[in-house]
């Protein structure tokens, strides 16, 4: 299935003089994880705000199961947020704030059910005042999912959470996706949103720089094949695409290139074809890290990044 659940087309803010988001268009589909990833400044909030419905746009449009998000009437009993600030009550234990929610949240999940799908079941009875900023933001989430959202905003659902509990939040996330939700997800946790995302666009200065599968914004950074081979062999008959030099360093090798995988493929063929016996073949995609950081240094500028089938220059 491929039903387009947010369209964002040519979408402006401006602040006064100041360009937030600069023209920006993309789209998540039913049922994936889309991680929007992004520097300092970015534009993502101002992105995700005008998606939620509370900011208007200066320009372009959002469309959320195709409604206006500022209709959220609409859309208020299919989405789910986190937001990065919580509106939680200090003297409301976790349990009578899930009972709260739950009162105006049609099709509920039960209390307990909610609080253990974060692991917050046994804190039913502390008060959110005495909570810890971790376990605020698992409650935050509990919240979110209540009712079972078809759509859930995640503003960096994991921020001040232990590494334990940042897996069982990914799991989660898993979990909901499996079951048909749709996730917009953004993090400063690019680890998290490689694991998690299969579609990403990273912004930089109100732009949209890469965009993509994850596949595809990953084969725009640099990775590299590596391995090692007997002294004094020949590399003449290694044919490589343009561009891909070998670098030998006694009887190690090393080729950086984008696309790792086929040129895997032609070492080994290489090698089978020569009798040559290699060994520590190494073969290392770029980490969705390494591809912001070139986009944050200004080294990936052009911005254009295959989106499957539809090809399409980001604004
Ligand atoms: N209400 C506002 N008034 C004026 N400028 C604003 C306002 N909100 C955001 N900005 C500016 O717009 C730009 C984009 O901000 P935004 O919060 O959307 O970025 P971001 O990608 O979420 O950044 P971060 O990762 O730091 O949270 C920034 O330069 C910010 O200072």
């Amino acid at each position: 299935m491929d039903e387009t659940v947010i369209e964002v087309a040519d979408l402006r803010k401006r602040y006064g003089d100041l360009t937030a988001v600069d023209g920006i268009s993309f789209e998540v589909r039913r049922g994936e994880v889309f991680a929007l990833l992004g520097t300092n400044g970015a534009g993502k909030t101002s992105t995700i705000e005008i998606m939620e419905g509370y900011l208007k746009p200066s320009g372009g449009t959002v469309k959320i199961f195709g409604h206006d998000p500022a209709d959220r009437r609409s859309l208020r009993s299919r989405t789910g947020l986190v937001l990065q600030e919580s509106g939680l009550f200090g003297e409301l234990t976790a349990g009578e704030t899930v009972d709260a929610w739950r009162r105006f949240t049609s099709g509920a999940r039960p209390r307990q059910e909610a609080l253990d799908l974060v692991g917050l079941g046994d804190q039913a009875g502390t008060k959110v005042k005495h909570m810890s900023g971790g376990e605020k933001r698992k409650l935050d989430i509990t919240l979110a999912v209540l009712g079972r959202p078809e759509l859930l905003f995640l503003d960096e659902p994991t921020t001040g959470l232990d590494p334990e509990a940042r897996r069982r939040v990914r799991r989660l996330v898993r979990d909901l996706t499996e079951a048909g939700t749709t996730v917009l997800l953004t993090t400063h946790y690019l680890e998290e949103a490689q694991e998690l995302a299969s579609r990403v666009a990273i912004m930089d200065r109100g732009r949209i720089m890469a965009y993509g599968t994850m596949a595809e914004v990953l084969g725009r950074g640099t990775g590299r094949v590596a391995f090692e081979m007997p002294p004094g062999t020949d590399l003449d008959g290694l044919t490589l695409g343009a561009g891909h030099e070998p670098n030998v360093t006694g009887q190690r090798c090393v080729i950086v290139t984008a696309d790792p995988e086929s040129v895997a493929h032609a070492v080994l063929g290489w090698a089978h074809a020569n009798g040559v016996r290699i060994a520590g073949l190494d073969v290392r995609q770029a980490t969705l890290e390494e591809v912001f950081l070139d986009i944050a240094d200004g080294d990936i500028a052009d911005g254009v990044i295959a989106d499957g089938d539809r090809q399409e220059a980001p604004k």
